[in-house]
């Protein structure tokens, strides 16, 4: 990416989350679009993302992963520490790492993805960066409530994200989904879920990415009890015996 074309994109991404109320420094956005940049190039040898185009990149994976921020009601901040549960590429938990200055935990059950998100962090400058392979069920035992928010984009079903995330969550600690069309069963899935897990379903709010690059909704749950079962269930069974269903 040249650098008229990164002044360009820094400035597009300033002018979109200004257009959602996202607040973001210069300094923030240039990490943002750098972030992009080393995506794209490490995506020419180990698949990543099937992104390839950097204006599409910066809506669908940059402004993308700072939605969620539009609507939560608290400030997060260098004292909370957060997790982005199937980061892939470093989405949305880098993004959301520059913007908000909390330590941020990025997991995935793929190695190739975490040495990426690794290396992309370590280029960066992000010290507040600690991506991990493991996957969600294992860290929830290495790391029983120890995060203050959860977030996940298009990861699995909310049904089986609720339950992912309920051992992982503090007390009063949010899970944020972000969904491009769940259907009713999914989210009257997710609520039974929710209540078995010690969670309660807070809010869905809608949007629209510019471009007409997609409709969004994001889905807020929180921790509100201890679960009425032992969780974390073993490795595969959230997924494959589903609760609420
Ligand atoms: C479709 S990708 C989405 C990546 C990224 N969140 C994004 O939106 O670009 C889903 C990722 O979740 C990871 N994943 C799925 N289940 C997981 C689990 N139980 N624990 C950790 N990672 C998981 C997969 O390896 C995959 O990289």
């Amino acid at each position: 990416m040249d650098t008229e074309l990164r002044r360009d994109l820094e400035q597009r991404l300033l002018e979109y989350v200004g257009d959602y109320g996202i607040v973001l420094s210069e300094e923030q956005v240039r990490l943002m679009v750098a972030h992009l940049d080393l995506v794209i190039e490490k995506n020419k040898v180990v698949n990543l993302t099937r992104i390839t185009e950097p204006a599409e990149g910066l809506v669908l994976h940059c402004l993308d992963s700072l939605m969620p921020l539009a609507f939560i009601s608290s400030q997060i901040g260098s004292q909370d520490v957060i997790l982005d549960l199937g980061t892939g590429a470093g989405f949305p938990g880098i993004p959301l790492a520059i913007a908000t200055g909390a330590h941020a935990v990025l997991i995935d059950s793929v190695g190739k993805k975490v040495n990426a998100v690794n290396d992309f962090a370590t280029v960066l400058g992000l010290d507040n960066v600690e991506a991990l392979h493991v996957r969600a069920e294992e860290l929830a035992i290495e790391r029983l409530e120890s995060f203050s928010y959860v977030f996940a984009r298009a990861v699995a079903q909310s049904n089986v994200l609720v339950e992912y995330a309920a051992p992982l969550l503090k007390m009063n600690g949010l899970l944020v989904l972000e969904k491009a069309n769940p259907t009713e069963d999914e989210l009257i899935a997710a609520k039974r879920a929710a209540k078995i897990c010690g969670m309660k379903f807070v809010s869905r709010e809608t949007c629209e990415l510019p471009n007409g690059l997609g409709h969004r909704e994001i889905l807020q749950y929180q921790k509100v009890a201890k679960p009425k079962i032992k969780l974390p269930r073993q490795n595969g069974m959230a997924k494959n015996q589903p609760l609420g269903i």
